[in-house]
């Protein structure tokens, strides 16, 4: 029996993320932004299960699924046909994800595919790939597949793919509104482009008030301190968002913002109970297309 062979089939579960901090740059030659962007895994997971096949084969289930895109453009496929080039072996494998994160919401569900079918089939192929190997090829896969990989809490520098973990005290309650449609994230990009045009955009930096309200465990102080550089852009494109933001401020959220690129808006709850009330709130206004409450921070990209 050779190695390949220790395990039927292997299942990662990987979370959502919710970005606290997204400072963003001027653009760079390359296309890129540099960011300053504090990730935090959030209790919302797609599960990533590789079984050995003929020949690659990606295939997904969950709400969103006929929106995934089932060829080698896949991330975990892509991330699946990266391991093996390194590992001069054939990506033989069946993916297949049960999606729950939303596509095109903002909250790295891609990211979360990529990094899950890279670690279940490090696993399945006994390749014994390295921390910092896999940290490697999820930076080649996109700017936000690193911190799948790691979750917690974590500082992104570069284009975000540079981590730093974070020390986090206690839990923070969130409720997340999904859109009925997506946002693609290089066009989020290039309307920020287009909104700053004339400003002096200034290089970012981590936010020391975030850094110390996500220490202390404090949801007023982290209410307080968040901030999203890409939110101006995503309501302009999206501007319906603002109904959605509004109807949680006003059902008690601490605080309301854009996830990332969006649409998925994301709302600091003080408490357990308070993220319940402002998820029946939020359902009942109809303003998104469903609402759903998760905790954070959580663990990375986990073998099940
Ligand atoms: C904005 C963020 C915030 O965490 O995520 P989402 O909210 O979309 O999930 C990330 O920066 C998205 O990361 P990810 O989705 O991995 O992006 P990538 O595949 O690396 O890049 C897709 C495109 O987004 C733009 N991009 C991305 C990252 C970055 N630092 N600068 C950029 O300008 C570029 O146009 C790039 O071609
Ligand atoms: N495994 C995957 N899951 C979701 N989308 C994927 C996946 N692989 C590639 N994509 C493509 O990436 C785009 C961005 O998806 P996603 O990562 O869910 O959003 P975001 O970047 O806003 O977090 C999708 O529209 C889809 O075309």
């Amino acid at each position: 029996m050779t190695e390949s062979e220790t395990y039927v089939s292997v299942t990662v579960r990987v979370p959502a993320k919710v970005n606290v901090q997204l400072s963003v740059g001027p653009a760079r030659p390359d296309g890129y932004h540099d960011l300053a962007n504090v990730f935090l895994a959030v209790g919302l997971y797609d599960e990533i299960t590789v079984t050995p096949a003929d020949t690659l084969r990606v295939t997904c289930a969950g709400p969103d699924a006929a929106q995934v895109p089932l060829d080698r453009g896949n991330l975990a496929a892509r991330a699946a046909i990266a391991l093996a080039e390194r590992h001069g072996r054939e990506p033989a494998v069946h993916i297949h994800i049960d999606k729950d994160i939303p596509v095109a919401g903002g909250m790295a569900g891609g990211s979360a595919d990529g990094a899950g079918a890279l670690l279940a089939c490090d696993a399945l192929w006994g390749t014994g790939a390295s921390r910092d190997e896999l940290l490697a090829l999820c930076a080649d896969l996109g700017s936000d597949v690193p911190f799948s990989l790691i979750g917690g809490a974590a500082l992104g520098t570069g284009r975000g793919e540079k981590l730093t973990e974070l020390a986090v005290t206690g839990t923070f309650h969130w409720v997340f509104a999904m859109a009925p449609r997506g946002l693609s994230t290089p066009a989020v990009f290039r309307e920020f482009d287009r909104l700053g045009a004339d400003a002096d955009i200034p290089d970012p930096v981590a936010s020391q008030a975030v850094l110390d309200a996500l220490a202390s465990g404090d949801p007023g102080a982290l209410a307080v301190a968040v901030s999203n550089d890409l939110q101006p852009a995503a309501l302009s494109l999206f501007p319906e968002l603002a109904d959605t933001l509004a109807a949680g401020r006003a059902a008690g959220a601490l605080t309301a913002l854009v996830s990332g690129s969006g649409p998925t808006t994301a709302f600091l709850a003080g408490d357990a109970d308070s993220a319940t009330v402002i998820a029946s709130v939020l359902r009942a206004s109809g303003t998104s297309a469903s609402v759903r409450t998760a905790e954070g921070p959580v663990p990375g990209a986990t073998v099940v």
